[in-house]
């Protein structure tokens, strides 16, 4: 729970306009990247103040049990939607918590609705909610999350991903958005 002096989220001068297709923030990203042949491939939408909706159809690899979503793959889901709240902050932070909550069983084929919005800041701390809900915006909760974001600097990334991966970003800042948003080199 955010504390009492938390503030209410602003949405960021440079935000993306309200139905913007925000598109991968990174092509490898097994949440939203398109180079990623077994990823969600989650679209994600910027909506009005600091919320986001986002689609994901779930697929034959995505199964747990025989034809429904496997549970961690509805939290990645959720993780990524929850995570596109940061184009709105336009923030760079990471997860450090997430609560899930899973309603209904989720069958292959589905496309999973979610929504998300932010609902406090508290210094480098994001809060935030989600919902997922079937086969429509306005269909049967699914999944449901609660999270903290932690804003953290380039360096978590740079200090502590794989060299090889890091040095591919940097080759080609395109395969990360983010670098271009920052007009930092990753
Ligand atoms: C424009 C840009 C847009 C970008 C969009 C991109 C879309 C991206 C979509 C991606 C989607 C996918 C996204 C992903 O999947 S992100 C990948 C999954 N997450 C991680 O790998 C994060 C791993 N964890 C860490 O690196 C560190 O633990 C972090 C950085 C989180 C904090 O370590 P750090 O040393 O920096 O900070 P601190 O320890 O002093 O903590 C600071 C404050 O936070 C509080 N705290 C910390 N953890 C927790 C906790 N678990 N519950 C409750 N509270 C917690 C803590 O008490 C303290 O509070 P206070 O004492 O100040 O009150």
């Amino acid at each position: 729970m955010p504390p009492p002096d938390a503030r209410p989220p602003v949405r960021h001068p440079d935000a993306p306009e309200p139905g913007t297709l925000l598109g991968a923030h990174y092509d490898q990203c097994f949440g939203c990247g398109h180079e990623q042949p077994h990823g969600l491939r989650l679209d994600a939408t910027a909506g009005e103040g600091v919320s986001i909706t986002a689609e994901f159809t779930v697929q034959p690899a995505h199964q747990g049990a025989p034809g429904l979503a496997h549970g961690g793959v509805l939290a990645t889901a959720l993780d990524e939607t929850l995570g596109s709240l940061c184009w709105l902050l336009q923030t760079i932070a990471v997860t450090g918590r997430l609560e899930t909550d899973f309603v209904r069983p989720v069958p292959v084929g589905t496309v999973l609705h979610l929504s998300a919005r932010c609902t406090a800041v508290h210094g480098r701390k994001i809060f935030s909610s989600a919902v997922g809900r079937i086969g429509s915006p306005d269909g049967p909760v699914a999944v449901r999350a609660d999270a903290l974001f932690i804003e953290v600097p380039v360096a978590h990334f740079t200090d502590n991903g794989r060299d090889e991966d890091i040095k591919a970003v940097m080759e080609n800042p395109d395969r990360m958005k983010v670098t271009r948003a920052f007009e930092v080199n990753p």
